[in-house]
């Protein structure tokens, strides 16, 4: 009989998943990811089933990294709430499992896991594409990405200003109270990004709400949101006009409304340049386009066990 699994809650989670543990090890799993072996990672595109009665989906999204003995799903559904509703738009729940006799080692919250990996992953984003003197932040959106974006973004770099626009202005002014450090709230779209070296887009939107006319050229655009393909953050001149990095190209081309509709060519996924096996073209305007992927969620879910582990 097998020990009964460990049960971690989101505070436990928060508290035990830090962005200096979890950076390397992204970095790492990207890079193995990009080279394809499946003796080495197995991991399927998310399974999605769409709950359009009630604007919603749930993906399952599980994970083989045999060199590191982890497997594990996560179980997320994602729901576009009304503003200020008291529900996470993203729920989510992680299981690892024993590699060798397929038991649940681990039974976590998922919702921290999602909010500081994606984030995590696109400071990685950041680090290769941003333009060498990168002095504003833009955020899009308010909401729970909007904070691990933030929260990472200016531990690891450092910004003159940091810029956020959100839907109803009283959602960025509550965001920016929250913070310790000055955050100028901004009216549109428009006056968030306009001179942005780094943009960050993390919101809910199904339609574009950044337009390539307004990016300063040779800025990054980290790309969260819009995780179906029939949905958009970034219009087509910006997708069609600057060089676009990838999580995943299967994830990409089977889920992201911005590369499939704009006709975007992908020019490499992220673990390819960690890689080096493709460039990180510093020097243009680059899109990030994140959608999530199971290995990252597996890593972090690792961690958090190893850590409650050395505790316990
Ligand atoms: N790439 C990835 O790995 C992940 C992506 N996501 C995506 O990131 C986005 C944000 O997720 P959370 O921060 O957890 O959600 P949230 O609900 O906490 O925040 C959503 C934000 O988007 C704004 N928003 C909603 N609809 C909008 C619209 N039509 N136009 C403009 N703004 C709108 C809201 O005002 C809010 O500021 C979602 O699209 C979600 O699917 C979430 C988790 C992982
Ligand atoms: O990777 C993830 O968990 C998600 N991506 C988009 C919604 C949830």
């Amino acid at each position: 009989m097998s020990e009964s699994p460990v049960l971690l809650n989101k505070h436990e989670v928060e508290r035990l998943l830090t962005y200096d543990d979890l950076i390397p090890r992204l970095e790492s799993v990207m890079g193995k990811f990009s080279k394809r072996d499946s003796s080495e990672i197995i991991q399927p595109v998310r399974s999605v089933v769409p709950i359009q009665q009630h604007n919603g989906f749930l993906g399952v999204m599980p994970a083989y990294l045999a060199a590191e003995g982890i497997l594990c799903t996560k179980m997320v559904t994602f729901y576009q709430r009304a503003e200020g509703s008291s529900l996470p738009s993203i729920q989510a729940t992680v299981l690892l499992f024993h590699p060798e006799h397929g038991n649940v080692t681990a039974i976590m919250d998922g919702e921290a896991i999602t909010a500081k990996r994606t984030a995590a992953v696109s400071a990685i984003s950041a680090k290769l594409f941003k333009p060498a003197l990168s002095e504003v932040l833009c955020i899009l959106g308010s909401g729970q990405q909007a904070r691990s974006h933030y929260d990472v973004f200016t531990k690891l770099f450092k910004f003159k200003e940091v810029r956020v626009w959100s839907r109803r202005k009283e959602m960025a002014q509550r965001f920016v109270n929250d913070l310790q450090d000055p955050v100028t709230v901004c009216s549109s779209v428009k006056e968030a990004v306009i001179g942005a070296d780094v943009i960050v887009t993390a919101t809910g939107a199904s339609q574009p709400i950044l337009f390539g006319e307004w990016v300063k050229p040779g800025a990054h655009i980290a790309a969260v949101g819009a995780c179906r393909p029939d949905w958009r953050e970034l219009d087509d001149v910006l997708m069609r006009e600057a060089v676009v990095y990838v999580d995943s190209r299967e994830g990409a081309t089977a889920e992201s409304g911005d590369i499939i509709l704009s006709g975007a060519e992908v020019f490499a996924e992220l673990g390819e340049v960690i890689n080096g096996s493709f460039p990180a073209q510093r020097e243009k305007t680059t899109v990030f386009k994140s959608l999530g992927m199971g290995i990252q969620d597996a890593v972090s879910a690792k961690l958090v066990l190893e850590k409650w582990n050395s505790e316990h």
